[in-house]
């Protein structure tokens, strides 16, 4: 599993931003700040795709380039994860995209249920898959989407990537997805309360992105 935060850096700050009742109030900055965070960790995802060399002429000389060979396909959680998908598309040119819409169902204290809505995507059949949704929690949104997912072939490998993970988030989709993946997050915070909202955590992502929905 990568956590970003192990190493203080830039990330550490636009996530800072975002967990601050000062400062994650402002709407653009919170998006930007997700589309950001999907841009580092593309960068560091990157680092695990393979590459083969081709020969490219500069206005001097040839000489040999590395290129990458994998191109993936990114899933978009809706509703939070639009803006953090985007940091991924902008820097992984090629990519196919997938959407599917997750909605936690937090009416029965204690207990969250995940719908699912719509989806649209290509075939998984063998291909990288980074699934983008920024927050962690049960894990529930994750394991539920990729089950439905699923349907569309097997993937090679998926690359989770999450702004913010919880522990129990995380044992979660350990227990329950079968198929290949690995796990990429902003941080790693300390638990879920009663509601399952992530502590420290920063909030509701999506309604903190576009505003609260009915
Ligand atoms: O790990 P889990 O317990 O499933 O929680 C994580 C999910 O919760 C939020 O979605 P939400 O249902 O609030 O929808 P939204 O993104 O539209 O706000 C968030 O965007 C994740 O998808
Ligand atoms: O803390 C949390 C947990 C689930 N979804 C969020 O948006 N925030
Ligand atoms: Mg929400």
């Amino acid at each position: 599993m990568f956590v970003l935060s192990d190493t203080p850096s830039l990330a550490n700050h636009f996530l800072s931003e975002m967990r601050d009742v000062l400062t994650q109030d402002d709407r653009m900055r919170f998006r930007k700040n997700l589309e950001r965070m999907g841009e580092i960790l593309a960068y560091e995802i990157s680092k695990s795709f393979e590459y083969s060399k081709k020969s490219i002429q500069t206005p001097l000389t040839s000489t040999s380039v590395f290129t990458a060979t994998d191109n993936p396909v990114i899933i978009s959680v809706m509703r939070a994860s639009l803006p953090f998908y985007n940091g991924f598309l902008n820097y992984f040119d090629k990519a196919e995209s997938g959407f599917i819409g997750a909605f936690r169902d937090e009416s029965t204290a204690g207990e969250v249920k995940v719908q699912l809505g719509y989806h649209a995507s290509p075939s998984l059949e063998g291909k990288i898959v980074i699934l983008a949704d920024p927050m962690l929690a049960t894990g529930k949104s994750i394991v539920e989407s990729i089950t439905t997912l699923l349907t569309h072939g097997k993937p090679k490998h998926i690359h989770i990537a999450s702004v913010i993970a919880a522990p129990e988030g995380i044992d979660y989709i350990k227990e329950n997805i079968s198929c290949s993946f690995s796990l990429w997050v902003g941080a790693i915070d300390e638990k879920l309360n009663h509601q399952s909202y992530i502590v420290p955590g920063l909030g509701d992502a999506g309604d903190l992105a576009f505003g609260p929905k009915l």
